[in-house]
Protein backbone atom coordinates (compact mmCIF):
# COMPACT_ATOMS: atom_id res chain seq x y z
CA UNK A 1 0.00 0.00 0.00
CA UNK A 2 1.28 3.50 -0.88
CA UNK A 3 0.94 6.33 1.61
CA UNK A 4 0.69 10.08 0.49
CA UNK A 5 4.22 11.56 2.76
CA UNK A 6 2.92 14.92 4.01
CA UNK A 7 -0.65 13.83 5.28
CA UNK A 8 0.92 11.15 6.40
CA UNK A 9 3.22 12.73 9.00
CA UNK A 10 0.75 15.28 10.23
CA UNK A 11 0.15 13.29 13.62
CA UNK A 12 3.14 10.58 13.77
CA UNK A 13 2.69 8.28 16.66
CA UNK A 14 6.14 6.57 18.34
CA UNK A 15 5.70 4.08 20.79
CA UNK A 16 7.52 0.63 22.41
CA UNK A 17 6.08 -1.58 24.98
CA UNK A 18 8.61 0.55 27.10
CA UNK A 19 6.84 3.75 26.93
CA UNK A 20 3.64 2.36 28.01
CA UNK A 21 2.35 1.81 31.45
CA UNK A 22 -0.45 -0.35 30.00
CA UNK A 23 -1.13 -2.52 27.07
CA UNK A 24 1.06 -1.46 24.23
CA UNK A 25 -1.96 -2.27 21.56
CA UNK A 26 -4.54 -0.90 23.53
CA UNK A 27 -2.88 2.40 23.46
CA UNK A 28 -2.16 2.05 20.09
CA UNK A 29 -6.14 1.05 18.53
CA UNK A 30 -7.02 3.80 21.03
CA UNK A 31 -4.57 6.32 18.71
CA UNK A 32 -5.13 5.11 16.21
CA UNK A 33 -9.26 4.99 16.43
CA UNK A 34 -8.76 8.78 17.69
CA UNK A 35 -7.00 10.19 14.06
CA UNK A 36 -2.88 9.62 14.04
CA UNK A 37 -2.04 9.31 10.66
CA UNK A 38 1.35 7.16 11.18
CA UNK A 39 3.24 4.94 13.83
CA UNK A 40 6.71 3.83 14.60
CA UNK A 41 7.62 1.14 16.48
CA UNK A 42 9.91 2.27 18.10
CA UNK A 43 11.09 -1.18 20.74
CA UNK A 44 14.04 0.31 22.09
CA UNK A 45 15.87 1.81 25.43
CA UNK A 46 15.50 0.15 29.45
CA UNK A 47 12.88 -2.62 29.59
CA UNK A 48 12.42 -2.79 26.05
CA UNK A 49 11.57 -6.00 24.40
CA UNK A 50 14.05 -8.34 22.26
CA UNK A 51 13.85 -11.23 19.91
CA UNK A 52 10.48 -13.11 19.60
CA UNK A 53 8.37 -10.48 21.83
CA UNK A 54 9.68 -8.12 20.37
CA UNK A 55 8.69 -9.94 16.74
CA UNK A 56 5.58 -11.18 18.94
CA UNK A 57 3.98 -7.10 19.72
CA UNK A 58 5.31 -6.05 16.29
CA UNK A 59 2.91 -8.25 14.68
CA UNK A 60 -0.35 -7.37 16.98
CA UNK A 61 0.52 -3.50 16.25
CA UNK A 62 1.46 -3.68 12.85
CA UNK A 63 -2.02 -5.70 12.22
CA UNK A 64 -3.90 -2.54 14.13
CA UNK A 65 -2.29 -0.31 11.55
CA UNK A 66 -3.46 -2.59 8.08
CA UNK A 67 -6.87 -2.50 9.94
CA UNK A 68 -7.00 1.53 10.33
CA UNK A 69 -5.16 2.24 7.04
CA UNK A 70 -2.20 3.95 8.25
CA UNK A 71 1.14 3.93 7.96
CA UNK A 72 3.76 0.91 10.15
CA UNK A 73 7.08 2.17 10.11
CA UNK A 74 9.77 0.40 12.05
CA UNK A 75 12.74 1.81 13.74
CA UNK A 76 16.61 1.13 13.42
CA UNK A 77 15.49 -2.91 12.93
CA UNK A 78 15.89 -3.68 8.79
CA UNK A 79 15.28 -7.35 9.83
CA UNK A 80 11.71 -6.83 11.52
CA UNK A 81 11.02 -4.66 8.29
CA UNK A 82 11.09 -7.42 6.31
CA UNK A 83 9.38 -9.81 8.87
CA UNK A 84 6.22 -7.32 9.38
CA UNK A 85 6.62 -6.32 6.01
CA UNK A 86 6.62 -2.80 7.55
CA UNK A 87 5.85 0.18 5.20
CA UNK A 88 8.85 2.07 5.99
CA UNK A 89 11.80 2.41 8.25
CA UNK A 90 13.33 5.57 10.69
CA UNK A 91 17.00 5.73 10.75
CA UNK A 92 19.15 8.27 12.54
CA UNK A 93 22.80 9.49 11.47
CA UNK A 94 24.33 6.19 13.66
CA UNK A 95 22.02 3.68 12.03
CA UNK A 96 22.31 1.74 9.02
CA UNK A 97 22.77 4.54 6.30
CA UNK A 98 19.69 5.41 4.06
CA UNK A 99 21.82 4.92 0.64
CA UNK A 100 21.99 1.16 1.78
CA UNK A 101 18.16 1.29 3.30
CA UNK A 102 17.20 2.56 -0.60
CA UNK A 103 19.19 -0.29 -1.69
CA UNK A 104 17.44 -2.72 0.02
CA UNK A 105 13.67 -1.00 -0.42
CA UNK A 106 13.49 0.85 -3.31
CA UNK A 107 9.34 1.22 -2.72
CA UNK A 108 9.51 1.82 1.06
CA UNK A 109 9.16 4.76 3.07
CA UNK A 110 12.75 5.98 4.61
CA UNK A 111 12.53 8.51 7.06
CA UNK A 112 15.75 10.11 8.04
CA UNK A 113 16.61 12.88 11.78
CA UNK A 114 18.81 15.24 11.49
CA UNK A 115 19.60 18.00 14.10
CA UNK A 116 22.66 19.78 12.48
CA UNK A 117 23.78 21.14 9.43
CA UNK A 118 26.33 19.47 9.40
CA UNK A 119 24.25 16.54 9.56
CA UNK A 120 22.04 17.63 6.69
CA UNK A 121 25.32 18.16 4.82
CA UNK A 122 26.39 14.42 5.19
CA UNK A 123 23.20 13.37 4.11
CA UNK A 124 21.52 11.89 0.69
CA UNK A 125 18.37 14.03 1.62
CA UNK A 126 17.18 13.10 -1.93
CA UNK A 127 17.40 9.40 -1.07
CA UNK A 128 14.34 9.94 1.88
CA UNK A 129 10.88 10.20 1.75
CA UNK A 130 11.00 12.41 5.01
CA UNK A 131 13.32 13.85 7.83
CA UNK A 132 12.38 13.86 11.46
CA UNK A 133 13.73 17.17 12.93
CA UNK A 134 14.49 17.58 16.44
CA UNK A 135 14.85 17.78 19.52
CA UNK A 136 12.50 20.64 19.12
CA UNK A 137 11.89 20.94 23.16
CA UNK A 138 13.24 19.19 25.34
CA UNK A 139 12.56 15.74 26.16
CA UNK A 140 13.24 12.89 29.33
CA UNK A 141 12.01 9.62 26.65
CA UNK A 142 14.83 9.49 24.89
CA UNK A 143 17.67 9.16 27.26
CA UNK A 144 20.41 9.98 24.59
CA UNK A 145 18.44 13.23 23.34
CA UNK A 146 20.51 16.00 21.94
CA UNK A 147 20.18 19.58 23.66
CA UNK A 148 16.90 21.09 22.04
CA UNK A 149 17.50 23.03 19.00
CA UNK A 150 14.12 25.06 19.34
CA UNK A 151 11.47 26.18 16.32
CA UNK A 152 14.44 27.51 14.24
CA UNK A 153 15.57 24.29 13.65
CA UNK A 154 12.32 23.91 11.30
CA UNK A 155 12.70 27.42 9.91
CA UNK A 156 16.31 26.71 8.74
CA UNK A 157 15.21 23.21 7.21
CA UNK A 158 12.22 24.24 5.29
CA UNK A 159 13.86 27.30 4.08
CA UNK A 160 16.74 24.87 2.32
CA UNK A 161 13.42 22.58 1.37
CA UNK A 162 10.73 24.28 0.49
CA UNK A 163 9.48 20.57 -0.68
CA UNK A 164 10.74 17.85 1.12
CA UNK A 165 8.79 16.31 4.03
CA UNK A 166 9.57 17.41 7.44
CA UNK A 167 8.05 15.92 10.70
CA UNK A 168 9.14 17.78 14.09
CA UNK A 169 10.24 15.79 17.40
CA UNK A 170 11.09 16.13 20.94
CA UNK A 171 8.92 17.49 23.52
CA UNK A 172 5.51 18.24 21.56
CA UNK A 173 2.81 18.25 23.33
CA UNK A 174 -1.53 19.48 22.91
CA UNK A 175 0.20 22.81 23.43
CA UNK A 176 2.99 23.49 21.74
CA UNK A 177 2.41 21.50 18.36
CA UNK A 178 0.87 24.07 16.50
CA UNK A 179 3.84 26.28 16.69
CA UNK A 180 6.13 23.06 15.19
CA UNK A 181 3.40 23.35 11.93
CA UNK A 182 3.59 27.54 11.86
CA UNK A 183 7.10 27.03 11.92
CA UNK A 184 7.01 24.62 8.64
CA UNK A 185 7.13 21.11 9.63
CA UNK A 186 4.50 19.05 7.95
CA UNK A 187 3.65 17.34 11.01
CA UNK A 188 4.78 16.21 14.68
CA UNK A 189 5.75 13.13 16.07
CA UNK A 190 5.41 12.05 19.17
CA UNK A 191 5.24 9.92 22.21
CA UNK A 192 4.72 10.29 25.50
CA UNK A 193 1.81 12.68 25.11
CA UNK A 194 0.09 10.04 24.06
CA UNK A 195 1.28 7.22 26.08
CA UNK A 196 0.55 9.32 29.73
CA UNK A 197 -2.41 10.92 28.57
CA UNK A 198 -5.53 10.25 30.85
CA UNK A 199 -7.92 10.70 27.60
CA UNK A 200 -5.99 9.34 24.55
CA UNK A 201 -8.67 10.34 22.25
CA UNK A 202 -8.50 14.03 23.46
CA UNK A 203 -5.60 14.28 23.31
CA UNK A 204 -4.64 12.99 19.77
CA UNK A 205 -7.45 15.19 18.63
CA UNK A 206 -5.92 18.14 20.29
CA UNK A 207 -2.99 17.64 18.60
C1 LIG B 1 10.21 10.77 13.30
C2 LIG B 1 11.47 10.49 14.04
N1 LIG B 1 12.41 11.45 14.10
C3 LIG B 1 13.55 11.22 14.77
C4 LIG B 1 13.77 10.02 15.40
C5 LIG B 1 15.05 9.72 16.13
O1 LIG B 1 15.81 8.73 15.44
P1 LIG B 1 17.30 8.39 15.93
O2 LIG B 1 18.07 9.64 15.92
O3 LIG B 1 17.80 7.26 15.13
O4 LIG B 1 17.10 7.93 17.43
P2 LIG B 1 16.31 6.63 17.94
O5 LIG B 1 14.84 6.87 17.80
O6 LIG B 1 16.73 5.46 17.10
O7 LIG B 1 16.71 6.47 19.36
C6 LIG B 1 12.76 9.05 15.32
N2 LIG B 1 12.87 7.85 15.91
N3 LIG B 1 11.63 9.31 14.63
C1 LIG C 1 12.57 9.22 19.73
C2 LIG C 1 13.00 10.63 19.82
N1 LIG C 1 13.89 11.16 18.93
C3 LIG C 1 14.16 12.44 19.19
C4 LIG C 1 15.10 13.26 18.41
O1 LIG C 1 15.29 14.43 18.71
O2 LIG C 1 15.64 12.72 17.43
S1 LIG C 1 13.36 13.02 20.56
C5 LIG C 1 12.60 11.54 20.79
C6 LIG C 1 11.65 11.28 21.91
C7 LIG C 1 10.30 11.94 21.72
O3 LIG C 1 9.48 11.64 22.80
P1 LIG C 1 8.53 12.71 23.45
O4 LIG C 1 7.48 13.01 22.45
O5 LIG C 1 7.95 12.00 24.66
O6 LIG C 1 9.34 13.90 23.83
MG1 LIG D 1 17.82 5.29 15.34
Amino acid sequence: MSFPMKPSLRKYFIMGSQNCDHNPGDILEAAAKAGITAFQFREKGPSSLNGNAKLELGKELRAICRSYHIPFIVNDDVELVELLDADGIHVGQDDRSAEELRQAFPNKIIGLSVSTTDEVDRSPIDLVDYIGAGPIFSTTTKTDAKAAVGLEWIQTLRAQFPMLPIVGIGGIDTKNAKSVLEAGADGVSFISVITQAEDIAKAVKAI
